[in-house]
């Protein structure tokens, strides 16, 4: 594991005009997994990926990657709503790694390699901002893939998406993971936590109130809190 992880984030805190959106955050991440982050809307999801990718300037707290300085490539974030260069499906991913220096052969290369692995082999030559939502989220996916990020971040990439189109995201997510990436990923979608993620971070109210092992964070969640709100977003049973 390169020395990213583990990474530490303490007492994070994020008050715009006094407002605490990020109150103290405090979370630890191990060098390995897909950690799935639940929660309230405006618990501050959004905002902790944000920060940890630099679109955010905490007002507060340290983030201690692993002891060294933030890295300059190596976290990548996909959003929910991708936005796509006008340029071909192809163009789109070989760009991502010429900040890497990388040569256009072996960007091209390293595109159409990755392309095929997220199901969007012979459609190279097309335009980007013509692709369906699912298959936009897909080259948003193979564009951060390309760069072998070490930590990706994943801020609700389903939302929008029918549900052969998350079960295609998901199926991706978790090869990116065995390629070696740490994730960590906003999702609403409880039954994808269940499927996807090794542990889950519960948050609310700018804070982290809980973080666990998916399967015990579920069955026996450790505060009111989280069991109410499992109990709100979940229209069945789990059989663990
Ligand atoms: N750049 C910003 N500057 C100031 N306030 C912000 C900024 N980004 C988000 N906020 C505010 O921070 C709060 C938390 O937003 P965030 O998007 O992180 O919530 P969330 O937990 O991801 O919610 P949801 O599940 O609805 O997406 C919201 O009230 C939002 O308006």
């Amino acid at each position: 594991m390169s020395a990213m992880f583990p990474l530490r984030i303490r007492d994070l805190r994020f008050q715009p005009n006094g407002r605490a959106v990020l109150d103290g955050v405090d979370l630890e991440l191990a060098g390995d997994g897909i950690t799935l982050v639940l929660g309230p809307n405006g618990a501050g999801k959004s905002v902790l990926l944000r920060t940890l990718c630099g679109l955010i300037e905490p007002s507060g707290g340290t983030i201690d990657w692993g002891g060294t300085v933030p890295p300059k490539f190596g976290v990548t974030m996909v959003f929910q709503h991708p936005m796509m260069l006008r340029a071909s499906v192809l163009e789109n991913v070989a760009l991502a790694l010429k900040p890497h220096g990388i040569g256009r052969g072996e960007r091209h290369r390293r595109a159409a390699a990755v392309l095929a692995r997220v199901g969007l082999g012979g459609r190279e030559a097309d335009s980007a901002r013509y692709l369906s939502g699912g298959e936009k989220q897909r080259l948003a996916l193979a564009r951060a893939w390309v760069t072998a990020p070490r930590l990706l971040l994943l801020d609700e990439p389903t939302a929008s998406l029918d549900p052969s189109a998350t079960a295609e995201v998901e199926r991706i997510v978790r090869e990116i993971r065995t390629d070696g990436t740490r994730i960590l990923m906003v999702t609403h979608n409880l039954g994808q936590a269940t499927r996807l993620g090794d542990d889950v971070v519960f948050m609310s109210a700018g804070r982290v109130r809980e973080h666990a092992p998916v399967r015990r964070f579920f069955a026996k969640p450790a505060s009111q809190e989280a069991r109410l709100f499992i109990q709100g977003e979940l229209p069945w049973r789990m059989n663990f």
